[in-house]
């Protein structure tokens, strides 16, 4: 990569903090070792060290969107600190090439004795942003952020909501040559995160490099190309987000199953309760069986890997087909084989068809529709549609699951790419899922 076309070049960073057991420990440290070293005799340090981040080093491309993904504590806030330059490395460099405007180092920076709007003039000051354009994109930052009279009290009036909204309304104004966006968008309520998420996207076709940080592997599957995962304060891979994020989604699985497991243990739960859930990372990727399953699944995993004998996409005579045509019937077919330690109480099969890029374009369950299972051991589920998705690629997700939470699965199984298939339409859709529309024409 030349040079000229990087926005970031993060080159063997690491981050040590000092973690004192009591804060005159801290003390201690300040005085007794200058004591020691006037005396000549060996320094002694009365702190431990943290590692939040170890020897990470990479290069961001000018126009790219990377996500940053890891588990809680991983390291993920240090780096963006680091790279903002609100915190400084203890070894290894940062540098960045463009206008940087991050959430997190702007929701800081305010001056909470200030009102909302000297602290977007105040904010854009310190980017070098110039004050008459600010000034003359004041209303459009006011609109956005729908603060109302708020922006005339001073922000140490605002809930955590309501400065994430300002910080992220100032970001988006500054012409931002690379954006940082983390969680602080959380805290947003939903339909503001969705007109920022939209913002985003349109700052990011204006060509700009952005770094996102985020728990919501789908969010950022949807946005980013790259995503670079840390754990632990080390890169463990860096590349294209599909298969890293689906990597990452099955490690997260795998410690909550292990955090189950213990929960089991120390409950001393009857011997079996999670029969399979050990072989989650051992067992293999499902072979091809009667009416197929992939051998290649994206991701796969599950407290019961196995359960799922075959899932694919069909015609309506329930023949296996890897291309589609639009508008033609079709069907999912999952067939199943469930063990006895699986309660059948909240038992749901489900399946979704996402896109490449891993978007779910839609999502059925047993358990929403209120279908009813049978009690047998081994049996199939048909999903009936007509095909609606527009020329491309997809893949097909099945899932066996258990919905006593009713919002949340705990699933026995998740297949991601048990089947990929192709979509065929004779007409040329914009959009990226099209049903039949029926129109009409009224005179007036
Ligand atoms: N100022 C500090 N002093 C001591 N330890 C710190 C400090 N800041 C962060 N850490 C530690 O460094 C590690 C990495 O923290 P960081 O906030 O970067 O993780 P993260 O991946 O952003 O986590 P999360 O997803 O929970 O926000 C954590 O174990 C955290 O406790």
């Amino acid at each position: 990569m030349s040079s000229n076309d990087v926005a970031i070049r993060v080159s063997h960073l690491s981050k040590c903090y000092e973690i004192y057991a009591a804060p005159r420990d801290r003390l201690k440290q300040f005085i007794v070792p200058r004591l020691l070293r006037l005396i000549g005799k060996p320094a002694r340090r009365y702190f431990r060290e943290f590692w939040a981040l170890r020897d990470v080093s990479f290069e961001v491309k000018k126009g790219e969107t990377v996500g940053i993904i890891g588990r809680n504590g991983s390291g993920k806030s240090t780096l963006l600190q680091i790279i903002c330059g609100t915190v400084a490395p203890t070894q290894g460099t940062v540098s960045t090439h463009g206008r940087v405007a991050a959430l997190l180092e702007l929701g800081a920076g305010f001056n909470t004795e200030f009102t909302g709007r000297e602290n977007v003039l105040l904010t854009a000051a310190i980017l070098g942003f110039p004050q008459e354009s600010m000034q003359a994109r004041m209303n459009e930052v006011l609109a956005f952020s729908e603060l109302g009279d708020f922006i005339d009290q001073p922000v140490k009036t605002y809930s955590s909501g309501m400065h994430a909204r300002l910080a992220f309304s100032i970001a988006i104004h500054v012409d931002p040559e690379i954006l940082i966006v983390d969680e602080a968008l959380s805290v947003g309520d939903a339909r503001f995160v969705a007109k920022c998420m939209r913002r985003i996207k349109e700052i990011q076709e204006r060509g700009a490099t952005i770094l996102f940080v985020s728990h919501d592997v789908g969010s950022v599957r949807t946005l980013c190309q790259r995503a670079i995962w840390l754990d632990s304060g080390k890169l463990v891979e860096d590349g294209d987000v599909f298969p890293i994020s689906g990597r990452y989604m099955e490690m997260m699985f795998r410690d909550e199953v292990a955090a189950e497991q213990g929960q089991a243990k120390a409950a001393e739960a009857p011997a079996g309760s999670v029969a399979h859930s050990g072989d989650a990372a051992a067992t293999p990727a499902g072979a091809p069986t009667a009416h197929g399953l992939d051998a290649r699944p994206v991701t796969h995993w599950g407290s019961h890997r196995g359960v799922i004998l075959a899932a694919s996409v069909c015609d309506a005579n329930g023949m296996r087909r890897d291309t589609i045509g639009w508008g033609e019937p079709m069907e999912i077919l999952i067939d199943v084989r469930i063990p006895p330690d699986i309660p059948r109480e909240h038992l749901s099969l489900a399946f979704s068809i996402k896109d490449l890029k891993g978007t779910d374009l839609l999502v059925s369950t047993t358990h929403d529709a209120g279908t009813a299972l049978p009690g047998s051991e081994c049996f199939r589920v048909r999903f009936r549609m007509d095909n609606q998705l527009v020329t491309g690629k997809y893949l097909l997700v099945a899932a066996v699951e258990n919905r006593e939470h009713s919002n949340v699965a705990h699933y026995y199984e998740y297949f991601e790419g048990a089947h990929y298939f192709s979509s065929l339409a004779d007409q040329r859709f914009f959009g990226i899922f099209q049903p039949a529309v029926q129109q009409s024409v009224q005179e007036a």
